[in-house]
């Protein structure tokens, strides 16, 4: 096939793409009842005036947390308007100012200037309509130890949790989305004083929702008779092995594109065969895409220098030389690979006090190249 025809033929296995989307949000979404209902529960005070119940939301990694806490948000605000419910990804907001900025954006519809307003006056005015309005805020932080970096959880959840100390009227609350258990105690230690939660648990899906789960997916997704009920249960086993639902709903998409690429009608044996061989850890591809400039470049360091056990001081030589930047931003963005789980660092006992570090990455060195940082 020429390129040309690869791009006119119109015929697809996909009947919608976006189903396979990471942020596609299913109509169908089955055994997380009971903790949405407890979310339901969590909120039904600010329906008549009374304070929000704080929770955390605990659970592996795509166990349902995010499409669940958007679901009950869109319920809540389909049934009343006296809560306003803010859903924050802290990957991408990690500041204070990040963050009031997105629930200013919630309120009134756009971003506060980036530049030239203090963050009081913007919390001021969150907090104000918020009290002409008699809204009660929740605020969903998903992903929360991202604010755990640089120690912002403390103030953020002061920042939302306080309110009523300046507005007495202003109720508020906070879902804390946490998908590594190992989270909640740093969670705790960061933010113990103000923030009081009940617990709302999501517990990892059992092969036999997984399947359910995969196979609605691929009846949105796909046409009829375009994958065998055998393939999806090797995708399947595939998915419950990973522990990682993502894993199958990516997988899906990678095995319809791969049969297409070949021009086949149907997904076949080898297309999931050839895909699970070529594969890319979805996660890894997740982290990757938040990186700067500068910390992919001091990735891309470590991984052309994995084998050569090389320090940290070593490292931070090249990367001072490549980039231009301090010591200082060395050590900030190593420190920031290790909190991303990137790479781990290990004090080697050789060095000026014993202080000379080996850098380890974590994941296959190839599998980042895959994803060409
Ligand atoms: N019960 C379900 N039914 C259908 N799809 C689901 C279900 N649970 C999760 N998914 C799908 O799995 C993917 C991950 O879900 P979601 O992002 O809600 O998980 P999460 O627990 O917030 O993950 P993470 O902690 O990694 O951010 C999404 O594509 C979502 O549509």
């Amino acid at each position: 096939m020429g390129i040309e025809d690869i791009l006119l033929d119109g015929e697809s296995l996909f009947r919608n793409i976006s189903a396979f989307n990471p942020d596609y949000m299913p109509d169908n979404y089955n055994f997380r009842d009971s903790q949405m209902e407890a979310m339901a529960i969590s909120i039904r005070p600010a329906l008549n005036e009374g304070r929000p119940i704080n929770s955390i939301i605990l659970g592996h990694c795509a166990t349902g947390k995010t499409t669940a806490v958007k679901k009950v948000f869109d319920l809540v605000e389909e049934t009343s308007d006296k809560v306003v419910c803010c859903y924050i990804n802290c990957q991408l907001h990690t500041t204070r100012f990040g963050i009031i900025s997105q629930i200013h954006q919630k309120i009134f519809g756009h971003l506060p200037p980036e530049t030239g307003t203090p963050f009081s006056r913007i919390y001021q005015r969150v907090m104000k309509e918020l009290s002409d309005n008699k809204q009660a805020l929740i605020v969903a932080l998903d992903d929360v130890n991202y604010l755990f970096h640089n120690q912002h959880a403390n103030k953020v959840f002061y920042d939302i949790l306080r309110a009523y100390e300046i507005f007495p009227e202003v109720k508020t609350g906070i879902f804390a989305i946490l998908s590594d258990l190992e989270f909640k105690v740093a969670l705790d230690k960061n933010v113990n004083t103000v923030f009081v939660p009940q617990e709302i648990l999501f517990s990892p899906y059992t092969r036999s929702e997984i399947l359910t789960i995969l196979t609605d997916r691929v009846n949105v997704g796909f046409y009829p008779n375009v994958i065998s009920q055998d393939l999806i249960e090797q995708i399947t086993d595939y998915t419950f092995e990973s522990g990682d639902l993502r894993v199958g709903i990516d997988l899906l998409r990678v095995v319809g594109n791969m049969a297409e690429s070949h021009a086949s009608r149907a997904i076949e044996q080898k297309h999931l065969d050839e895909s699970l061989s070529s594969r890319i850890p979805v996660k890894l591809t997740q982290t990757l895409s938040v990186l700067s400039k500068h910390e992919k470049s001091l990735l891309k360091i470590i991984i052309d220098y994995h084998d050569k056990d090389l320090s940290a001081g070593d490292l931070s030589k090249l990367f001072i030389k490549e980039t231009n930047s301090s010591n200082a931003s060395f050590s900030r963005i190593l420190e920031k690979l290790e909190f991303l789980r990137l790479i781990d660092t290990k004090f080697t006992g050789k060095g000026v006090r014993g202080k000379s570090r080996q850098v380890i990455l974590r994941f296959n060195p190839e599998d980042i190249t895959k994803c060409k940082i």
